[in-house]
């Protein structure tokens, strides 16, 4: 899509956005900081897109904690502005959230309409930027994801790929289960949302969108050395074991069954994108 506007440049989402939509702008942080929320308002009004995605986010989410004014900032005041200049212009924004909103409760999946109660830093101000996103009174979409991950950046595949070739047994959590996300997964179903929502201004509002089936870190981990042909054992330890700053949801299971309904996104088969992340990786080396 022409004049398209992305945030972000350098993630792992806007990197694969790249890949799909090769004449949308791309705004990295030298040129939308997104510390500065009315500079990033400014730099729509100036360029009078068609349509906004915001792919930046700050998504440390141990260093949020020492770091909230910063996070809050980049995840919630920015995409405010965001949404606001928007509505301005009378154009689509999209706009990605975490299930780390939720507080990990419970074994089933947690559809849009259930309870939120964030963790941390990191999940509090995402939170904070979906409820400002829809009150910014323009035409908005919210799609929440999980345990993304891809080529480029830093994720967790790449962790395991690292550390599965240095050692030969790696302790990983196995009591939080969620849906690994492939970034081009989420790339592709963006484009696909703005366009429809492009098409039809009664399309918008907050959506899951998750990888398949569910698994836990563990289970991630073993399909990534099995891929890989790492011999690395996995041995599955409880999250009590593995103390981090932040606390991580347990249950981080989302229902996506309203973007299949209302756009016809399917829920990808996360082991398949393992494969093509891998096969990009080989490419790159
Ligand atoms: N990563 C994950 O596992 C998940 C991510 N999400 C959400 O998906 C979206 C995309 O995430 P993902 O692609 O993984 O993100 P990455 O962590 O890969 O990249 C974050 C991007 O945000 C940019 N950014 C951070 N701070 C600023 C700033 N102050 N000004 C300008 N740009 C900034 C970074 O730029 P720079 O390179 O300059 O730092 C980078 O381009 C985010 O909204 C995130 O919250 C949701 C669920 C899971
Ligand atoms: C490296 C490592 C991690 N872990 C655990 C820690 C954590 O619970 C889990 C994943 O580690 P990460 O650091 O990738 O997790 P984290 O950075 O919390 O990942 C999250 O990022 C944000 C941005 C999101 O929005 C979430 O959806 C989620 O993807 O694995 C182990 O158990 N063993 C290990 O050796
Ligand atoms: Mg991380």
């Amino acid at each position: 899509m022409r004049d398209l506007l992305v945030f972000g440049r350098t993630g792992q989402v806007a990197q694969d956005l790249a890949l799909l939509a090769l004449e949308a702008t791309y705004l990295g942080r030298d040129r939308a900081d997104l510390t500065d929320p009315e500079a990033c308002a400014a730099a729509i009004l100036a360029a009078r897109p068609q349509a906004v995605i915001n792919a930046a986010a700050y998504t440390a989410v141990d260093k949020a904690e020492a770091d909230a004014d910063t996070a809050r900032l980049v995840n919630a005041d920015a995409p405010a502005a965001m949404a606001r200049a928007c509505a301005e212009l009378g154009i689509p924004f999209l706009h990605i959230s975490t299930d780390y909103v939720f507080d990990g409760t419970g074994d089933q999946p947690r559809a849009e309409d259930a309870p939120t109660g964030p963790l941390g830093t990191y999940g509090a101000t995402k939170l904070a930027g979906e409820a400002a996103v829809a009150a910014a009174g323009g035409h908005w979409a919210v799609m929440r994801t999980s345990w993304v991950f891809s080529a480029h950046g830093a994720n967790f595949v790449k962790t395991m790929l690292r550390l599965g070739a240095e050692r030969d047994r790696l302790t990983v959590v196995a009591d939080q289960i969620g849906g690994p996300t492939p970034a081009a997964d989420i790339a592709g179903a963006a484009l696909s949302m703005i366009a429809a929502m492009r098409d039809d201004p009664a399309k918008g509002g907050l959506y899951h969108f998750a990888g398949a089936p569910d698994t836990s870190w563990a289970g991630f981990a073993r399909e990534i050395m099995a891929q890989a042909g790492l011999g690395a054992e996995i041995a599955d330890i409880p999250s009590s074991d593995y103390p981090t700053p932040a606390a991580r949801p347990l249950n981080s299971r989302l229902d996506c069954t309203r973007i299949a309904q209302d756009f016809g996104i399917a829920r990808p088969d996360w082991r398949a994108g393992l494969a093509r992340v891998l096969d990009q990786l080989r490419d790159k080396a």
